[in-house]
């Protein structure tokens, strides 16, 4: 079964469960927020862009930066976590922009990106853009590089996602904004000493095996079996790797929520960038 991406014509977050409308309540579990204990319009209505990442603390620098930049009140370190009774994910705001982080993998960005989707919802935003601003394994370029997605493949080099619902698997587009893409690789001509391009990044499932790692726990294939997986990768057009682009893309999409996701391209990865 293969879903379409969603957009709700209105600006609005699409929510697709006919569920919701029936609850009295919506507690968002892992986000220490809910319908009847929060004034979520009051809270979040204003929100015009969300930045996603991995690290707490990478989320925490990132609003204290955008506290800066902007020219908040503050001296940009006082940044509450609006999440702090959850203990899962971290969540600052600084003026329109709300940072949050996922941890590491599907599974994690996935819960995250559910409740965060309901609390646009709720909240009544409008126009909202989400960026995932993470770290990757670069494949064949510059190390430094910042990779813009244009579309996550799966590590068959497919630009899909699978999620099992109940015993079903949903086949969901990967697809990203691709005006967004080109405006934030516009955006990168201001600044030098940042390569960035735009490209295809491979979401895996397990950072050691999955991304042909030799140095994890378990290693069954040889380094010419790894370089030869990763040419053809290459090939296919894939320029990085990561762990949540796929879902990210996936659920983004099919919420009409304009979503980018660009990935710095850490120089100590151990192990990749052969090419
Ligand atoms: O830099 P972040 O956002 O944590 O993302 C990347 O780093 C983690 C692995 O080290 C994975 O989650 C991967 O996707
Ligand atoms: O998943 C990841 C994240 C950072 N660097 C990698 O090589 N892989």
């Amino acid at each position: 079964m293969t879903e379409t991406t969603g957009y709700s014509g209105s600006g609005l977050v699409l929510v697709r469960n006919p569920h919701l409308d029936l609850m009295e309540e919506d507690v968002l579990y892992h986000l220490d927020l809910g319908t009847k204990t929060h004034n979520l319009p009051a809270m979040f209505g204003d929100i015009k862009f969300v930045c996603v990442g991995g690290s707490p603390n990478r989320m925490r620098a990132f609003a204290q930066f955008m506290q800066r930049e902007l020219g908040l009140a503050g001296d940009g370190e006082d940044v509450a976590d609006i999440c702090a009774g959850s203990d899962r994910y971290a969540m600052y705001r600084a003026g329109p922009v709300l940072s949050i982080s996922h941890g590491m993998g599907i599974p994690s960005i996935s819960i995250m990106l559910h409740e965060l989707i309901k609390l646009l919802h709720h909240a009544k935003c409008r126009d909202v853009t989400i960026i995932r601003i993470g770290t990757s394994g670069g494949l064949g370029i510059e190390a430094g590089s910042v990779v813009i997605t244009d579309t996550a493949v799966d590590s068959s080099f497919q630009p899909r996602f699978e999620q099992v619902v109940l015993d079903d698997v949903v086949v969901r587009s990967t697809e990203l904004d691709k005006d967004l893409a080109e405006e934030l690789l516009a955006c990168s001509r201001d600044i030098p000493d940042f390569p960035t391009l735009i490209g295809h990044t491979m979401c895996t499932y397990d950072f050691y095996e999955g991304q042909g790692r030799l140095d994890g726990a378990l290693c069954s294939f040889s380094s010419e079996k790894k370089l030869e997986y990763l040419r053809r990768a290459y090939d296919a057009g894939v320029r990085n790797i990561e762990m949540e682009s796929a879902a990210f893309a996936a659920l983004c999409g099919l919420c009409g929520l304009k979503g980018e996701s660009c990935h710095f391209h850490l120089l100590p990865t151990p192990g990749l960038n052969p090419l």
